[in-house]
């Protein structure tokens, strides 16, 4: 299949074989800056073979690849499959001339191909996917505790034991309780033991030395009896003091079944001897850890980013997957300029248990609005208004956007922890 999907490509693009795997991770490392290690390659390696991989070819070079984990992610009220994308990559002689334009055409009809009636990823860019249509649906908050002193805390926590588990047993043991969380939180991926092993725990250590950053041995702690699934866990690293730094605790992932339970192991983390900080790279804006807090100066927000960008290829298959809060029945004029099957104007009729209908129409338009920005809100991580505010979406009827807002809420926001 030769692109026509941009101007000013002159490039094949088609799948990339598996015989071609080790070029291919040689041009995400030329685009990245990258020289991993052999480990680090070998993990890379066994992730972009199960992929789904399109692939631009110059004659008889690649100067192109998408690649895409086949992936399911939790949305509200169920779970629908996603390509979640990875391993962006253009040769830095082929930058700007529509190549990543047209290997994103090839993957929406991969998508397509495979009832993935929706797409993801982590950007390295803010500033890249927003014209391909991709909203930024999760945002994370990175928090840092003052542990110097011990946790403060406005309830009492959870009385059982914690105790350490080998890394190696973590993910049968912790499986349970972030499995619990699914239903509740949009935005999370199902994890099988492959993802658990390599995405969460890194337990081969394909990680380089500058992401652990000094941080040493993972640890899990685990709250509740052995046998039982875990009221909560944490899976985290230390660093002792030295080099003009404070001994600090990095947390990489924190469930719990309850604020009590989140609050036995905050305060557990908070107090391990040599450590006088206790930093978290992305934790969920509505974090009761935020709350529970009797004294809120000791927890700092550092940073808020948007993480997880979604991409939702088939609208309508994706708004009749997810659940409603509210009834519903609005007019809808839809742009996607990279999708125009997407595009024209649809009435939404949805609602707790209703069946979604989203159908052409030529009633006038309550509200005009952007796939991206749908996107944005599909996860009910973003009210629409916030767009409309923006000069991004366009109210025509009066009360339109509260209603959509309010259908499309959730009770807890989306979060997404792993960056895949
Ligand atoms: C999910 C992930 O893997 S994220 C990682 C993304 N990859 C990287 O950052 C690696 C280094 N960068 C690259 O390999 C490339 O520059 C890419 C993949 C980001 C872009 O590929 P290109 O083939 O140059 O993009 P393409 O030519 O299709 O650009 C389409 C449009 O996006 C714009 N665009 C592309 N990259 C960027 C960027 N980094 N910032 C802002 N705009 C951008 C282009 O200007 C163009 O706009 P136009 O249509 O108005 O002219």
């Amino acid at each position: 299949m030769t692109s026509d999907d941009h101007p000013h490509t002159t490039t094949d693009i088609r799948d990339i074989p598996e015989s071609d795997l080790d070029r291919a991770l040689d041009l995400a490392y030329l685009a990245f800056h990258l020289k991993p290690a052999d480990k680090t390659r070998r993990h890379h390696h066994d992730l972009l073979r199960e992929c789904a991989r399109v692939g631009a070819y110059d004659g008889g070079s690649l100067a192109g690849m998408v690649g895409a984990h086949r992936l399911t992610l939790s949305i509200p009220g169920g779970r629908l499959p996603c390509s979640a994308v990875d391993f962006v990559s253009v040769a830095p002689t082929h930058r700007r001339r529509g190549v990543l334009t047209s290997m994103l055409a090839g993957l929406w009809r991969r998508c397509a191909d495979e009832g993935r009636p929706i797409a993801c990823l982590w950007a390295s860019e803010s500033a890249i996917y927003g014209r391909f249509g991709f909203g930024a649906a999760t945002e994370a908050y990175s928090v840092e505790i003052d542990s110097s002193r011990p946790l403060a805390l406005r309830l009492a926590p959870d009385a059982r034991p914690l105790r350490l588990i080998d890394p190696a047993d973590a993910a049968e043991v912790l499986a349970p309780r972030y499995d619990a969380t699914l239903p509740h939180r949009a935005g999370r991926f199902t994890r099988d033991r492959a993802w658990w092993r390599n995405e969460v725990l890194d337990l081969d250590g394909a990680r380089s030395a500058e992401d652990l950053d000094g941080f040493g041995a993972l640890r899990v702690v685990v709250l509740g009896a052995p046998g039982e699934v875990p009221g909560g866990y944490a899976v985290y690293r230390t660093r002792g003091p030295g080099d003009n730094r404070p001994g600090a605790v990095r947390v990489d992932e924190l469930e719990a079944e309850s604020a009590p339970a989140a609050a036995a192991l905050w305060s557990y983390l908070c107090s391990i001897d040599l450590t006088t900080k206790v930093q978290i790279d992305a934790r969920p804006a509505d974090d009761p850890l935020l709350y529970l807090v009797a004294d809120r100066d000791q927890v700092r927000v550092t940073g808020q980013e948007p993480s997880l960008w979604v991409r939702l290829v088939d609208v309508r298959a994706a708004l009749a997957a997810r659940s409603w809060a509210s009834p519903v029945d609005l007019v809808i004029d839809l742009g996607d300029a990279a999708l125009p099957a997407n595009a024209g104007r649809f009435r939404l009729i949805a609602g707790p248990g209703r069946t979604t209908s989203w159908s052409a129409t030529t009633d006038s338009p309550d509200l005009a609005l952007d796939v991206r920005e749908l996107a944005a809100c599909y996860l009910g991580g973003s009210p629409l208004r916030r767009f409309v505010h923006a000069g991004l979406a366009t109210e025509h009827t009066p009360g339109a956007v509260r209603r959509l807002d309010a259908a499309l809420e959730t009770a807890w926001l989306p979060f997404t922890g792993e960056n895949y």
